[in-house]
């Protein structure tokens, strides 16, 4: 990978003390050597583009021209991917590959404004679009001919989707919709790319036709002229402003004079409207929400990504960085060496690995309920929905955590935008406020377990996410053991027990209240009881794959996947200690025992620690940090990085003379 680099000795150091093949690690971590080929194949393909090469550190820019800079990127990648596929490379999806993916996060250090195109526009046209419809816009948009974005969101309304407030009326006269907003409030607002990039959108809207309502209905209009860019008739369009993060996203509004478009504009996949008039309705109106669900998958599996390069900067500056003797008669050690350090990283490797197992797993139950959806088969629809809502809420409340902590671990020097930090936790707090309010999704999943809960009392079979329901019903869990597989039963016990009394506080609620006034009421304890009910997902994800690991890898890396498993387990049982002591027993020797044992775990996994980072194969032009790189030559890149800030290339700032030399000759 780097053989003429110099790497620094202490990182060298603990290379060689790694006991497994770190390929070997990259092969399953990036899901098989074809897979990790084609990725590392394409990254060298793409960056090596020289007009990537620019020297321009677009957090010195001005708003302006960070988007500038952002849409000049872009365009130099779909060239990019233009010259790969002329010179006969066949990837599929490779837009989404390239530009949906971590490969471009250094390029788009505040996200891409291409992002809603490649992860919502498309997915729009082929879930909700017609054949006729596809064969109109998908491939063009495919290959980013045509550019789009996803327009749901208003001023007023995100969650309560179906209060949003534009209307689309169908004109039987003309065959056309007239997509209006009617008040300030029905601004759409938020989405990417809306504000200067893309010329269509999909729009969501509250569709009348021959004076009926029927409900939110999704259509495609174009926002901007082919020529000239500028907005088409009665398009009112702008951008939002600058953010705390995502500030090259070009997030944007719109609203709509009566803009009238042509009845083939209404995406007809699920419900329809036909030249008359008459209106036909879908199977379900869920099905409209299915990109929803979909961006909630890739989420999940982004987080484990954002997460990976925050604790690759973190690990391999941690050995590099030198500082405090230990023993006073000894050097100053590595910083690694320090139990704090190691409490407040490893935990962090291992949530990278316990989300990635997770996404993989989510990923192919998305597949298999999206085929029977196809098929007409809705029925496993809300078992999806209740996963993807609250793994998505869970990986980006943690990743979010964990990337703070990470950045904390490197002390003043994690502060400066050079680490790369900044960048990192600007995209991930971003999620935790998109595709669904965090507290919004918890809510939905407890949805999905009080009714599975309602069956338990029923004595029903469930579905096997919540089967351990029925396992707490009978008494079968609640006994403390403090092995992983004890965590899980103990935490399985806790939600359970958690979903018991939330429902038992909503029957009581539902005597006086309405259900919807109850289950309000009950909020609190809903919330509660989804957030763990993910995380025994996480937990019972990672021990399927360790022991599945165990099949298929060498003795070494079974090992660490071991490893890994003990300090995630460890680390969840003592940050959820409260609500397992609600309703499992424990001795104070048992939780003694359990800080011991997570303690022994650190220490155990800590040779091998440097190399499960490098084995998340982000390579220097990828993680963007100075103090992250695989040469550990940290102090002189931040030096390096220092000497580029733009005050730096004079030695006075006109400053001086405009201000402060005045101000001292006043005084005099
Ligand atoms: C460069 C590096 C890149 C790296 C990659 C990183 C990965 C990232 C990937 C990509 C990045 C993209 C960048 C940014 C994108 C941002 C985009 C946006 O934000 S787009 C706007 C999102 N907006 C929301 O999410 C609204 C949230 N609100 C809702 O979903 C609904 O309105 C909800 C569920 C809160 C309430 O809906 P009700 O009031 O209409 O319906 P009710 O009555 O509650 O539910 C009816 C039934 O339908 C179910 N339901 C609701 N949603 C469902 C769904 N999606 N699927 C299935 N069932 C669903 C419910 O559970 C309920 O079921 P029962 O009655 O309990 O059986
Ligand atoms: C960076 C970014 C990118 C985005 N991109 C897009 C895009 O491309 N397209 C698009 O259409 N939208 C986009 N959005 C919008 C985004 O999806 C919404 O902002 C998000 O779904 C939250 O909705 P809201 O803003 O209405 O929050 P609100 O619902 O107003 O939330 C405010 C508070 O009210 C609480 N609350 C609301 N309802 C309930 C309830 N039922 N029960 C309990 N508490 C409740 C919430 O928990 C929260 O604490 C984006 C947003 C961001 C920040």
């Amino acid at each position: 990978m780097v053989a003429a680099q110099k790497i620094n000795k202490d990182l060298q150091e603990e290379r060689d003390k790694v006991t497994f093949v770190i390929e070997e690690f990259a092969k399953w971590f990036y899901g098989g050597p074809r897979q990790l080929h084609e990725k590392r194949f394409l990254e060298n393909y793409i960056l090596s583009d020289p007009d990537l090469q620019s020297d321009v550190d677009p957090s010195y820019l001005s708003h302006k021209e960070k988007y500038e800079e952002a849409i000049r990127r872009v365009v130099v990648i779909l060239k990019r991917i233009d010259k790969l596929q002329a010179e006969g490379h066949k990837i599929d999806n490779v837009h989404k590959k390239v530009l949906g993916s971590m490969i471009v996060s250094n390029v788009f250090k505040e996200g891409s404004p291409l992002t809603t195109h490649i992860g919502m526009f498309g997915q729009a046209l082929a879930s909700l679009g017609t054949p006729e419809q596809q064969a109109e816009w998908l491939d063009r948009a495919l290959r980013c001919r045509i550019w789009g974005t996803y327009v749901q969101t208003e001023l007023g309304h995100g969650t309560f989707v179906r209060g949003l407030e534009v209307t689309s009326t169908y004109d039987p006269k003309t065959k056309e919709f007239v997509i209006n907003s009617p008040t300030t409030t029905s601004y759409k607002w938020w989405p990417g790319g809306l504000a200067h990039t893309v010329n269509h959108v999909v729009v969501f809207a509250q569709l009348y036709s021959l004076g009926k309502h029927h409900g939110i209905q999704p259509f495609i209009v174009q926002v901007r002229d082919f020529e000239t860019h500028k907005p088409m008739k009665g398009i009112i369009i702008g951008e939002i402003g600058t953010k705390v993060g995502f500030n090259t996203v070009n997030n944007g509004f719109l609203a709509f004079d009566n803009v009238r478009i042509p009845l083939k504009n209404m995406l007809m996949r699920n419900s329809q409207v036909l030249e008359n008039g008459e209106f036909i309705k879908s199977q379900s109106p869920v099905l409209n929400y299915g990109v929803m669900t979909e961006v909630r998958v890739d989420i999940v599996n982004g987080m484990a990504q954002h997460l990976a390069k925050a604790v690759t900067i973190a690990m391999r500056y941690s050995t590099v960085r030198r500082q405090s003797p230990i023993d006073p008669k000894l050097p100053e050690p590595k910083i690694i060496e320090h139990v704090t350090q190691q409490m407040k990283i490893f935990p962090a490797i291992a949530k990278v690995i316990a989300i990635k197992v997770a996404a993989d797993k989510l990923y192919n139950l998305y597949d298999e309920i999206t085929a029977e959806v196809k098929s007409g088969n809705l029925s496993r629809l809300p078992d999806l929905h209740a996963l993807s809502c609250c793994l998505k809420v869970v990986t980006t409340n943690e990743v979010a955590q964990s990337v703070q902590i990470c950045r904390l671990a490197c002390g003043g020097h994690g502060f400066l935008n050079s680490s790369g930090f900044h960048d990192i936790y600007g995209n991930v707090v971003a999620a935790q406020h998109y595709e669904g309010e965090n507290t919004v999704l918890l809510l939905q999943t407890a949805r999905y377990l009080i009714k599975a809960w309602s069956q338990v009392l029923q004595g029903k079979k469930l579905t096997p996410s919540v089967e351990y329901l029925s396992a707490y019903k009978s008494g079968q869990l609640g006994k403390w053991k403090g092995s992983p597989n004890g965590i899980l039963t103990a935490l399985q016990a806790a939600t359970a027990g958690q979903i018991a009394l939330a429902y038992k506080h909503l029957e009581e609620r539902k005597k006086t209240s309405s259900v919807e006034v109850a289950t309000s009421q009950t909020g609190i304890e809903l919330a509660k009881a989804s957030e763990l009910h993910c995380q025994v997902f996480l937990l019972s994800s990672l021990m399927w794959s360790v022991n599945r690991a165990a099949k298929y890898f060498s003795k070494a890396l079974g090992e660490v996947f071991q490893d890994i498993l003990h300090i995630y387990a460890y680390d969840l049982a003592l940050r959820n200690l409260g609500s397992m002591l609600q309703f499992v027993s424990f001795s104070s020797a048992d939780l003694e025992q359990l800080q011991m044992d997570f303690e022994a775990s650190l220490k155990k996994f800590k040779n091998n620690s440097i190399g499960v980072v490098d084995g998340f194969d982000i390579p220097d032009s990828v993680l963007g940090s100075t103090l992250g790189a695989y040469d550990g030559d940290v102090y002189e890149r931040l030096l390096s990085a220092a000497k580029k800030s733009p005050l730096n290339q004079e030695d006075v700032n006109k400053s001086f003379d405009l201000y402060l030399k005045p101000f001292i000759k006043s005084n005099l």
